[in-house]
């Protein structure tokens, strides 16, 4: 099965996750690709996984759109999508999964997941330090990334 991990990463959690799923995967020919860089051709995969992280409750609008202009031929593979997010809440962050990709590759997906995130201050400008620490009353970069969630999402996908 040759498999693309398309991700969108501000500060590099989504691309982190992105590779610890290719890990977890054990094929050694899981492609890693990022949409800011490569539009890859889609043919020659029969598996694909799309990956974005959350501001201000979206994701990536060129993510979005990707998924968009691109339906027909993602509803022909096997498909996995998840996003990166520090929302605490379940119900806000399966909102937020669900608002970042089209309803009907949602249906067709094998594995969804909402994959936890990181703050890592020194990476953020003025601005996103400003809004993290009011909003989430941080001041110190932290890790939480969704092992578990992970590990789910790779075994639904390899089942
Ligand atoms: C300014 C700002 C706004 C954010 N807004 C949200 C949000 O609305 N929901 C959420 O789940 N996470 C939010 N986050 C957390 C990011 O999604 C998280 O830092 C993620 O790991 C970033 O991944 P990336 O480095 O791949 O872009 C926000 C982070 C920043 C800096």
């Amino acid at each position: 099965m040759k498999t693309a991990i398309l991700y969108l990463s501000k500060h590099g959690t989504t691309e982190k996750v992105a590779r610890i799923i290719g890990d977890k995967l054990e094929e050694k020919d899981a492609e890693l690709i990022n949409l800011e860089k490569v539009q890859p051709s889609l043919d020659q995969y029969d598996r694909i996984i799309i990956g974005g992280s959350v501001y201000a409750g979206t994701v990536n609008k060129k993510l979005t759109s990707y998924c968009i202009e691109n339906e027909t031929l993602l509803a022909q593979k096997q498909l996995g999508l998840f996003v990166c997010g520090m929302e605490p809440d379940p119900d806000k962050q399966q909102t937020e999964l669900e608002t970042a990709f089209p309803k009907s590759l949602q249906g067709k997906a094998k594995a969804t997941g909402f994959m936890g995130g990181e703050f890592i201050l020194e990476k953020m400008n003025f601005m996103e330090r400003f809004i993290v620490k009011k909003i989430a009353h941080t001041k110190v970069s932290s890790s939480n990334i969704h092992e578990e969630t992970i590990n789910l999402f790779v075994e639904k996908l390899k089942e």
